[in-house]
């Protein structure tokens, strides 16, 4: 059984709570949210609901989306990294963004990208034979990743600009992503102490970005080739309006973000389970070296695809959704009134005791053709209904393709005894980077 720290026994008081959101944000939920399907509580005087019942989360995501918009702490948190990208965005603009992104991640698109993500794994693998003794493979996957997130989506090695760009992401993570009680007492517009630091950090951030896309830009000419030419030419269907230059930087640095952080970490718990399942992972080398190579890749890897999809059921990269109900609502028979905090945490559905059988247990067979139907609104690692994930096809062809890869060449097995738990505070991090012994297979 992967471990897990144990939740604590009943709600944390205030401080504690907010103390723990931001160092170990599932450590917020106690014991029996695994148990029940709705929980509620008041926090600095605005009602709280977690649920778990799926009818009540389909009609958060899907049926009454208008209704359920992103909270003041997301827009806090995310705004000085992501601006005014498709993630943090609402109504109109958010309709514009995402049709105008739509066309680059339908499975069509993502599928033309295979020998991109194929290219840039072989650098990765190639880097990874070179490598002595323990290996931070963590390091390696987030490198893999931003290159895979830069070529793909923009045409731009990150070999000059990946390291920079990551330290950045570290220090954001560490120092200012982490909120604090000012940033749940003080309403959006006044800022807090660390707001002021988090706009210092935002000129930093977009000077960086800039610079990428003046690299890239540079000698360019003729048809659309990448995402970011497909934007720049895109016009708002009413105003017949363009992305203003500070606006496609936002949707780079939200695509950049949201995407490579999330995949390095399915990869890394994909890795860490395979290592404690050595029998799987024989089976998933054994698929690997038999892959013909060609055709629909799902149906080609099926048992990686079932690792990769019981991988975001343990352990959903994103692991907490949170929204601000605007209007009243009915949920799971309780009445929720405007104004109250909605969440929904794939960390608690995903491994909920009403929910799934032995929820803590590694099985990816729950995953493969002809198992029992797993309801649509118990597993949600890319969300659902309007705002659901834009790249999941795109990650999950990564996922499945560098892991597959990954196990052909390598044995993985973890260096040592210490666990890996999860601790994780916007994404689902691990709580230290686990060193893994890697031996060559057939070298
Ligand atoms: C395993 C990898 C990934 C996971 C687990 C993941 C998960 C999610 C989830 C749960 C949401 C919905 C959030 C909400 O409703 O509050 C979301 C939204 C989003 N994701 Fe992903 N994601 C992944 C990879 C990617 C990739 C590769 C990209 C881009 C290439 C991407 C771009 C986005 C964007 C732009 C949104 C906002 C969509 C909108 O609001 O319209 N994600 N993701």
């Amino acid at each position: 059984m992967p471990p897990v720290p144990a939740p604590p026994e009943r709600d944390l008081p205030l401080m504690r709570f907010i103390a723990t959101v931001g160092t170990n944000g599932i450590g917020i939920w106690p014991r029996q949210a695994y148990e029940t399907p709705v929980q509620r509580r008041t926090l600095l005087g605005r009602p709280r609901i977690t649920v778990s019942d799926p009818e009540a989360v389909r009609r958060v995501l899907v049926e009454n989306a208008e209704n359920y918009v992103r909270t003041a702490i997301s827009i806090r948190m995310l705004r000085p990294v992501l601006g005014d990208g498709l993630l943090i965005s609402e109504g109109a603009a958010w309709r514009h963004q995402r049709r105008t992104l739509a066309p680059a991640f339908t499975p069509r698109a993502v599928e033309m990208l295979a020998p991109h993500i194929l290219a840039a794994t072989d650098v990765a693998i190639r880097t990874l034979e070179g490598e002595q003794g323990d290996v931070d493979l963590f390091g390696h996957l987030q490198r893999l990743a931003l290159e895979i997130a830069g070529r793909t989506m923009f045409s731009v090695g990150m070999t000059r600009h990946g390291a920079g760009l990551r330290a950045l992401v570290e220090e954001y993570q560490r120092r200012l992503g982490r909120p604090q009680l000012l940033d749940f007492l003080l309403p959006l517009g006044w800022p807090s102490p660390h707001d002021i630091a988090r706009a210092r950090f935002r000129r930093r951030w977009t000077a960086t970005l800039d610079g990428i896309i003046a690299d890239r830009g540079s000698g360019r000419t003729g048809a659309a080739q990448d995402l970011l030419d497909l934007l720049g030419e895109a016009r708002d269907p009413e105003t017949g309006r363009a992305f203003a230059p500070e606006e496609l930087r936002d949707q780079v640095a939200t695509l950049i973000l949201a995407g490579h952080e999330t995949t390095a970490l399915t990869l890394l718990w994909a890795c860490t389970l395979l290592a404690q399942a050595p029998a799987i992972q024989e089976a998933l080398s054994e698929e690997a070296l038999n892959d013909p190579g060609m055709g629909d890749l799902m149906k080609r890897l099926p048992l990686t695809r079932a690792v990769v999809d019981e991988t975001l059921r343990l352990y959903p990269p994103a692991f907490v959704m949170a929204r601000l109900s605007r209007g009243a609502d009915t949920l799971a028979g309780h009445d929720i009134a405007a104004g109250t905090i909605v969440i929904i945490a794939p960390w608690l559905l995903h491994r909920h005791r009403l929910l799934w059988r032995a929820p803590d247990a590694f099985d990816p067979s729950r995953f493969l053709p002809g198992a029992e139907a797993i309801p649509r609104f118990a597993y949600l690692p890319f969300g659902a209904g309007p705002r659901v994930c834009i790249g999941a096809q795109f990650a999950l062809t990564e996922a499945v393709l560098a892991l597959s890869r990954l196990v052909a060449r390598f044995r993985l097995a973890l260096a040592g005894d210490r666990p890996v738990l999860p601790a994780p505070v916007v994404t689902l991090q691990p709580d230290h980077a686990p060193a893994f012994r890697l031996t060559l297979r057939g070298g």
